[in-house]
């Protein structure tokens, strides 16, 4: 496999990663993962601008252009001949010795890799289950950030509860996925969590209400409570490796028919189509 670190691509035998590095150290960082379709990339743009964005939320300076990036990331898809699977890369702090505090000197450190993944077929047929999980985070959900502590924790309580993903509940509101962003149909109206600190604007989520206002579905972007979320006729979660993935049970309670919804469908279906039309060649 051909990593990249601080302008090199290189095997990971040639690759180290300090420990005094304030990623591994404090999760000083951020990152962004980027699907790749038939060897070429999705949404890159997006992806990598957030991927600034984030950075500059955090105040790390970065040094890279987009085009930069998106060469570096280009050519991670190309040295690893990746078809269908996700480019990788995260930016920390730097390398310093550990305190809390931002060092007067240290250089950002950007890594990145590239591997194949199928996209996950089987359950974008049959639907997810989903564990509804007390939100702990910290209240900048919106920065893309390494510290996933509590992002890992959810995730796991799914898993332990046989289900796929966990469904974040602060406040008695529905806000996102561990890894997701999630929607729910009531009624033909589609409602999403509004793009706040309280969960990241995924790419995802923002290519799904591109597609709805294409295909007249109405939107509301306004906050709902998990009981509400248990009374939709339908309920998905997307994210870049996830695409848009049915929910057909939150805490063991059918969703709808408990079976992956016709609008669902739809949305799905309008999602494949537009795949060609995004990537960057
Ligand atoms: C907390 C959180 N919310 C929403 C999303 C969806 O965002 P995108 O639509 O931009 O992917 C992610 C994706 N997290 C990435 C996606 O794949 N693996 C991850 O950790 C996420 O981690």
């Amino acid at each position: 496999m051909i990593y990249f670190k601080d302008g090199e691509f290189l095997t990971e035998d040639k690759l180290n990663v300090s420990v005094n590095d304030r990623g591994y150290v404090f999760g000083d960082g951020v990152y962004e993962v980027i699907k790749v379709y038939d060897g070429a990339l999705y949404t890159a743009r997006e992806h990598l601008e957030r991927l600034l964005e984030s950075a500059e939320k955090i105040r790390v300076s970065m040094s890279y252009t987009i085009d930069e990036l998106l060469e570096i990331a280009q050519k991670l898809q190309a040295d690893n001949q990746i078809s269908v699977g996700h480019i990788y890369i995260q930016v920390t702090r730097g390398v310093a010795p550990r305190a809390h505090q931002f060092p007067e000197d240290s250089v950002p450190v950007m890594i990145g890799y590239a591997v194949e993944n199928a996209r996950p077929l089987e359950i974008l047929q049959q639907g997810a289950a989903m564990k509804s999980v007390e939100d702990v985070r910290w209240l900048r959900c919106d920065i893309k950030s390494l510290n996933l502590l509590g992002n890992v924790m959810a995730k796991q309580e799914a898993f332990d509860h046989g289900c796929q993903e966990a469904l974040f509940v602060r406040d008695g509101l529905v806000r996102e996925g561990s890894s997701s962003n999630v929607f729910g149909m009531k009624d033909g109206i589609l409602y999403t969590h509004p793009a706040n600190n309280f969960i990241l604007n995924g790419i995802t989520r923002r290519v799904v209400l591109q597609i709805a206002e294409n295909l007249a579905i109405p939107v509301k972007e306004e906050e709902f409570t998990l009981s509400q979320a248990l009374q939709m006729d339908e309920f998905f979660y997307t994210s870049t490796n996830a695409e848009i993935t049915p929910v057909v049970t939150i805490d063991q309670q059918p969703i709808g028919q408990g079976v992956p919804g016709p609008l669902t469908r739809k949305l799905q279906t309008a999602f494949e189509a537009q795949i060609p039309k995004l990537v960057v060649a």
